[in-house]
């Protein structure tokens, strides 16, 4: 892929100004255009090449027909749901998103929701705002020595379960990828959904929503759980099934819910916001000045990576060549440093997967998904042992490990790991070619 030509970007949300300053330092034209309606961003995207959003922005297939130069578009965040990826796709329209720089402000929040429902802290607050002294109807309960069920051990549910952990509570949880020895390194023991519901004295959910998450608490699900299961979904809206959490909440089947996010937004049915176990938010996981800072400054810095041809961090889909889209078989060519690589992938159960990098053809197709280094190493049994102890001398560990088919030659590796190496030229005796990136 050759280097993009990105002369101007639009920016349709409230971005931190970093973003602007660093797309303008390198010589790209930015205009801010916030809160527009469907109709004046069709009107305006029309004239750039590039395009910054939040969550709010809507980049339907209607909006990016209208894209006529359109490139890139940079989502400053980490969900990608608001943005037609098949249709960017089909246009050849590059999507990327910085996955982890509102990770910490998220997995905060969702603790300070988790201690509100515990000691309903929101309600009390309110109540004494209106002159009232009410200690009785504001008992709370310990979160130490209860459960909590984590769905979704990915960046945010792992660092929900340490901070939960330090108020004594057990982690539990389920995620269909991150395996059960990795979780178990960080204190979270997995299991089946079926084992988990009944077990939960609170439950919070961390996936993306995609099908198979869509309602995974349910009226079916709410019934496996104890009476009075408290929750919490600063995720996405939809994760937890609106009407079958309120029919919940008025069986007090469900005792609580800290909600930071709705399937509408904002929500024009009331019912869950104001009910009165109920403590919601609007949208605000990764509204810190932190996370706006890292997540507005690692966009622009990722377009102008992609604009100088040299980076693949945090590119989530790119061109799929169009006989591979149809087979679900997306082959893409990656430039960095001037160096070309040929990959194909596909998304498989919802997580997009490594099938092949150049010549080497991996075992099992490579879960995109976390912290991966990939290097270049001719083969060899002691080949794994060194890396590993090479990594362990800047205190990352090796969590997974994706060898290739053939058995001779210089091929291609993917190990996750716990962090990304800070210097990759301490592998340099042991590899060819090394490079490293969180998805
Ligand atoms: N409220 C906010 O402002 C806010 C901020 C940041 C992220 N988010 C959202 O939080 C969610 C998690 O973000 P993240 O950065 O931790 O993502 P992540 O990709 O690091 O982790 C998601 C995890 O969910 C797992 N998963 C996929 N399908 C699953 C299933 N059916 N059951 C259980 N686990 C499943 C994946 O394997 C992965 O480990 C996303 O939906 C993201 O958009 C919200
Ligand atoms: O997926 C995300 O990054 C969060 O939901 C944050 O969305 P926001 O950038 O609109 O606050």
């Amino acid at each position: 892929m050759a280097p993009i030509s990105i002369q101007t970007v639009l920016i349709s949300e409230s971005v931190d100004p970093r973003c602007k300053a660093i797309l303008e330092e390198n010589g790209i034209r930015v205009t801010e255009k916030p809160n527009m309606k469907r109709d004046e961003l069709m009107a305006e995207i029309k004239d750039y090449d590039g395009l910054v959003v939040r969550s709010a922005t809507k980049v339907n297939a209607d909006v990016i027909s209208a894209a006529h130069n359109l490139k890139i578009i940079g989502r400053a965040g980490t969900g990608v749901d608001n943005v037609d990826v098949d249709a960017a796709t089909k246009k050849g329209i590059i999507v990327m998103n910085t996955p982890s720089g509102n990770t910490i402000s998220a997995a905060e929040l969702t603790c300070a929701l988790l201690m509100s429902l515990s000691r309903n802290v929101p309600q009390a607050a309110m109540s004494m705002k209106q002159g009232n002294w009410d200690r009785k109807k504001f008992m709370g309960a310990e979160l130490y020595g209860k459960v909590l069920g984590i769905v979704g051990l990915g960046r945010i549910g792992k660092e929900v379960a340490s901070r939960m952990q330090s108020f004594g509570m057990r982690t539990i949880g389920y995620d269909p990828i991150t395996t059960p020895e990795v979780t178990a390194g960080w204190g979270v023991e997995q299991m089946s959904l079926e084992q988990l519901w009944p077990q939960c004295d609170y439950i919070t959910v961390h996936t993306p929503l995609m099908p198979s998450t869509v309602g995974l608490l349910c009226d079916e699900t709410f019934a496996k759980c104890k009476k009075g299961v408290k929750v919490v979904n600063c995720a996405r809206g939809g994760i937890i099934d609106e009407a079958a959490l309120l029919r919940a909440l008025e069986s007090r089947q469900c005792g609580g819910a800290g909600l930071d996010v709705f399937v509408e937004e904002p929500p024009k049915n009331r019912s869950l916001v104001e009910h009165p176990n109920v403590i919601s938010c609007p949208h605000l996981g990764a509204s810190t000045k932190e996370a706006q800072a890292r997540c507005g400054e690692d966009i622009a810095l990722q377009i102008v990576d992609m604009v100088k041809g040299k980076s693949l961090v945090g590119v989530n889909q790119t061109h799929c060549a169009s006989d591979g889209a149809a087979s679900g078989v997306c082959k893409v060519e990656i430039v960095v440093d001037g160096s070309s690589y040929k990959a194909s992938g596909s998304v498989q159960g919802g997580v997009p997967v490594l099938l092949e990098l150049d010549d080497s053809v991996f075992r099992q197709p490579v879960s995109l998904t976390g912290n991966l280094l990939f290097f270049k190493a001719s083969a060899s049994p002691q080949l794994l042992s060194s890396v590993a102890g090479l990594l362990a001398t800047e205190g990352v560990e090796i969590e997974s490990f994706s060898a290739p088919t053939a058995h001779s030659g210089d091929l291609w590796y993917c190990v996750g790991v716990s962090s990304l190496p800070r210097d990759l030229s301490a592998l340099k005796p042991l590899v060819k070619e090394a490079a490293h990136l969180t998805i």
